[in-house]
Parts: structure tokens; C-alpha cells; sequence
């Protein structure tokens, strides 16, 4: 048994079984850390001497308190757009650098609470905003499959720190795809659940209407037990939802009694030829299973990165106002107060923040507001509808999850609509506040693809029990061969 290759479940009851301790699955994940974080780099902080002193904790427990908890010693990296008392949190930016907030995030202390261990802060784009981690001001993370190659973004440190085997789950976040469409390009899980399901206390909010939090994992199960510990009425975040979370169930899904819904607008245009091949085998296959394919209509889905585009901005250039030097982190020298914030703010964020500060404050400013902001929240309603009119006819809709499959460096970094467009498949899930899940559907030329799974909101457990089937059915691995395997 290589530890290091033990998805979250695998090593919840193994510890608490004592078949291995704590320290065990840290010292492994450490050298794990060692052999191949050199050429990944999804890391922006590593604090393994926090970690080891966690690990003691935990084999210090008697087994009666072990028991009652659900992650008891499973190591776990968070996407650094979440707060950590214990660890640096700069959401990939320099205006942040070296910040230690004074408390730590919800999600972090709910899963400290089920017994597990923070190993570390991953990479994303700066506050979330891109879709490579590209636009990381630290540096930029390597995909594992094809290191020439980006992991997506923005949670893509916690993608690439998944598939690349140095921890068996990460966080991320997902304002308009961030877990989706990494967890697609690195051939993992990635589940963003409903608006409001899991808390973004101590999230560094990007665009609060859009904004969740959820796990990436190398299975759909490890990703239902993240999602279990992490998920419920939160008083700290006004969003958050009160409806109880169900517990897990171990029913497998019936193909046979399941509508998939199939919207012809996610099928055409845009779409990589090996992708959408990729797509309709796996269509074939579900029908096979007796699944009936619906064809839907989700008609606005045209409109929807424009859409998320004006949202989206427009609620940074809102949030993003609170870094001006005197609360957080970088402060730029000035001859009066103005000076200051305008050089601590022109210094301190990278070319994509400032381009999206721009935008959403010219689509909120006088003369503007009714043309764009209040126009896009119109049209989100018209897609939020599409969705509630779909799931009328069908349980849950499948798509790919991206139109593309990881991209070089720098192949789209130029030129930001290019970059946008990544995420047409998955910003509607954040504009209508429903869950989805990609999961991985093999590779394209040793390239992970992944699809799709949407659902109607707070079923998540449905969702997650349709992903597990799926996913038995188009099993994912070997993972990519990296360090010391080389
Ligand atoms: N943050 C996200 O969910 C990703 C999206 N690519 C964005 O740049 O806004």
C-alpha cells in the first residue's frame, strides 16, 4: 500500500482503525511533498511542522474519541483565497503578502473539528479572477498530466495538488467554474454545491452572489465526505443555508429511472471536436445503462458569460475596495491619502484584478447601472428560469465541462475573452445558484477531460449519488507519473 495514494475514505478508516496513524500519512505525504512539489508547485505555503504536531494530536487519541471523527488524521490543502490563523492567506496576490488573518475560515475549522489536517495554502489566479492560475502574482502551478501545460483555475494548486498525489483532497472555490474547470483539465473531482450550502465565512469574497466553497478529490465519495463535513447553516454568513444536510447514502443510482437532460446549447460551437467526441461516447454509454437522454433547451445560455462578466466585476470592484493600504497588508508610499491608496492599489493588484475593477465600476457607475449591471441581473433571472423549466422535465443535465482541454502557458493569457470563454459551460451553475460536479471522463492524447453533472438546487445528494454511479461505470487512473516515478 503506497500512502500517498489513499483517497480521503481509504485513510479516515484506516486510521481510525490504527492500521496507520496519523504521523504515518503525514511522513508519506511530506516525502510525497518533497519528490514532486519542485516541478508541480501547487503550493503557495507548506507548514509541515504544523501538520506534524496535528498528526501527534490525533494518535493521541483514544479510540472512543477517534471514532466520532470523520476525517481523523486525512491531510487536506486549502485553496488560499480561505483564511488560516496558522498559515499565510494572500489569495495569490501581493497586496496580501504575508497577511495572517485573525481567524480562521468556517470550512477550515469544521474540518480541524472532524480531525483533519491542514498540510497547506495552494495557488490560484489573484482573488480567484482567471482561469489558468496564471495570473497568480507568486508563480504559476504545472499541470501534472503535461507540465508544459496550465491546471485551470483558479483553484488550480488545489486541482493539480490532487492529481499530483501530495494530498488525497483540497478546497477550493468556485465563483463562475474555479473547482469545475481545474478538476476537469487535472482529471479530478470537483464539487460545487448550491449557493449558500456551504459557509464563506473567511472566504475572501470576489463576487459575493456567485461565490462557494467545495472539495476536489480524486473520487466522488471522498468528495460527498468533504462536502458532509464542510456544508450547513453557518450564523457567521447571512447567505448561508438552514436546510439540514442529508447524510450520505450508499444506494447505487438506477440508470434506468433517470432523465438526463442533454442542452442542445452546450453541444456545437466552440466546442474541441475530441471533447465533444468524448462527450457523446459517454452519452452512448449512459444510454446503454437505460438512462433516458432528454434533449433540453436552455436558451439563454448565450448570454451567460457576458453576463457573468458584468456580475461578476462589478461585485470585486465592491469587495476589492477594502484593500486600500490602511486595513490589510501592502501599503505604497504617498504625499497624502489619495496617493497612497491610488499607488497601494496601482502597486499592489496584478493586470487581471485591475482590468475586472474597471469593468464592474464602469458597469455600476451613473448612466451605466441600467444598461449593464441591472440588465445582466435580468438576464440571470432568464437563466436561473431556463434551468427551473429544464428541471421539470429532467432529474439532472450533463455537459462537458469545459470546451477545451488543459492549454499551454501563455496560450491564453493574452487575451482575456479567450480565457473567458473556459468558463461557458460553467458559469450558468454559479448565475443560478445550482450545484454541479465534474468528474473526470479519461483522457484525450494523455490530457484529462472532464464532463458535467448539474442538478436542482440542495440536491446535492442526489447529484453526488449520480456522479458515484457514473463514475463506476468510466473509472479514472493512473494518475500521472511524477517525481521519484519518473
Ligand atoms: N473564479 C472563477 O470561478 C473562475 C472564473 N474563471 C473567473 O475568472 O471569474
Amino acid at each position: 500500500m503506497v500512502i500517498h495514494e489513499l483517497g480521503v475514505n481509504e485513510l479516515a478508516y484506516r486510521i481510525r482503525d490504527k492500521e496507520l496513524s496519523a504521523s504515518d500519512v503525514v511522513a508519506a505525504i511530506s516525502d510525497r511533498i518533497e519528490d514532486v512539489e519542485p516541478q508541480v508547485q501547487a503550493f503557495l505555503h507548506i507548514d509541515l511542522e504544523y501538520a506534524k504536531a496535528q498528526a501527534k494530536r490525533i494518535d493521541q487519541l483514544p479510540a472512543h474519541e477517534l471514532e466520532r471523527l470523520p476525517l481523523a488524521g486525512v491531510p487536506i490543502a486549502i485553496k488560499d483565497n480561505m483564511t488560516t490563523t496558522a498559515m499565510p492567506t494572500t489569495a495569490g496576490s501581493k497586496i496580501l503578502e504575508g497577511f495572517m488573518a485573525p481567524y480562521n475560515a468556517t470550512v477550515v475549522n469544521r474540518l480541524e473539528a472532524a480531525g483533519a489536517i491542514i498540510i497547506g495554502k495552494t495557488n490560484l489566479d489573484e482573488f480567484a479572477m482567471g482561469s489558468s492560475t496564471e495570473h497568480s502574482a507568486y508563480h504559476v502551478t504545472r499541470n501534472p498530466w503535461d507540465l508544459e501545460r496550465v491546471p485551470g483555475g483558479s483553484s488550480g494548486g488545489s486541482a493539480a495538488a490532487v492529481a499530483a498525489q501530495m494530498v488525497p483532497a483540497a478546497l477550493g472555490s468556485d465563483t463562475g467554474g474555479s473547482i469545475r474547470q481545474p478538476a476537469s483539465y487535472c482529471g479530478v473531482t470537483g464539487f460545487k454545491p448550491t449557493y449558500g450550502r456551504v459557509s464563506r465565512y473567511g472566504l475572501i469574497a470576489f463576487a459575493s452572489s456567485l461565490d462557494q466553497i467545495g472539495p476536489l478529490t480524486r473520487s466522488v465519495d471522498d468528495a460527498w465526505l468533504l462536502y458532509q463535513v464542510i456544508a450547513g447553516h453557518d450564523p457567521f454568513d447571512a447567505t448561508s443555508l438552514t436546510q439540514p444536510v442529508e447524510p450520505r447514502t450508499a444506494e447505487p443510482v438506477q440508470w434506468n429511472q433517470l432523465r438526463i437532460g442533454i442542452p442542445k446549447e452546450y453541444d456545437g460551437e466552440g466546442l474541441d471536436p475530441r471533447v465533444q467526441e468524448r462527450y457523446h461516447q459517454v452519452l452512448s454509454t449512459l444510454e446503454a445503462q437505460g438512462a433516458k437522454l432528454i434533449e433540453i433547451s436552455l436558451p439563454h445560455t448565450h448570454y451567460a458569460i457576458a453576463t457573468y462578466y458584468l456580475v461578476a466585476p462589478a461585485e470585486a470592484s465592491s469587495n476589492l475596495s477594502r484593500f486600500d493600504g490602511v486595513r490589510y497588508g501592502y501599503r505604497a508610499q504617498g504625499n497624502d491619502l489619495l496617493e497612497m491608496y491610488e499607488r497601494t492599489r496601482a502597486e499592489g493588484f496584478g493586470p487581471e484584478v485591475i482590468r475586472r475593477i474597471l469593468l464592474g465600476t464602469h458597469a455600476l457607475s451613473a448612466g451605466y447601472y441600467d444598461a449593464y449591471y441591472l440588465k445582466a441581473q435580468k438576464v440571470r433571472t432568464l437563466i436561473r428560469q431556463d434551468f427551473e423549466t429544464a428541471f421539470g422535465q429532467v432529474d439532472v443535465i450533463l455537459t462537458p465541462t469545459t470546451p477545451d482541454i488543459a492549454f499551454k502557458f501563455g496560450e491564453k493569457s493574452q487575451d482575456p475573452l479567450q480565457m473567458y470563454l473556459s468558463d461557458v459551460f460553467t458559469v450558468t451553475a454559479n448565475l443560478a445558484g445550482i450545484p454541479g460536479i465534474s468528474t473526470p471522463a479519461g483522457l484525450i492524447s494523455g490530457i484529462p477531460v472532464g464532463i458535467q453533472w448539474l442538478g436542482p438546487a440542495l440536491q446535492e445528494n442526489r447529484l453526488l449519488q449520480i456522479a458515484r454511479g457514473f463514475e463506476e461505470l468510466w473509472p479514472s487512473g493512473p494518475w500521472p507519473s511524477l517525481g521519484g516515478d519518473l
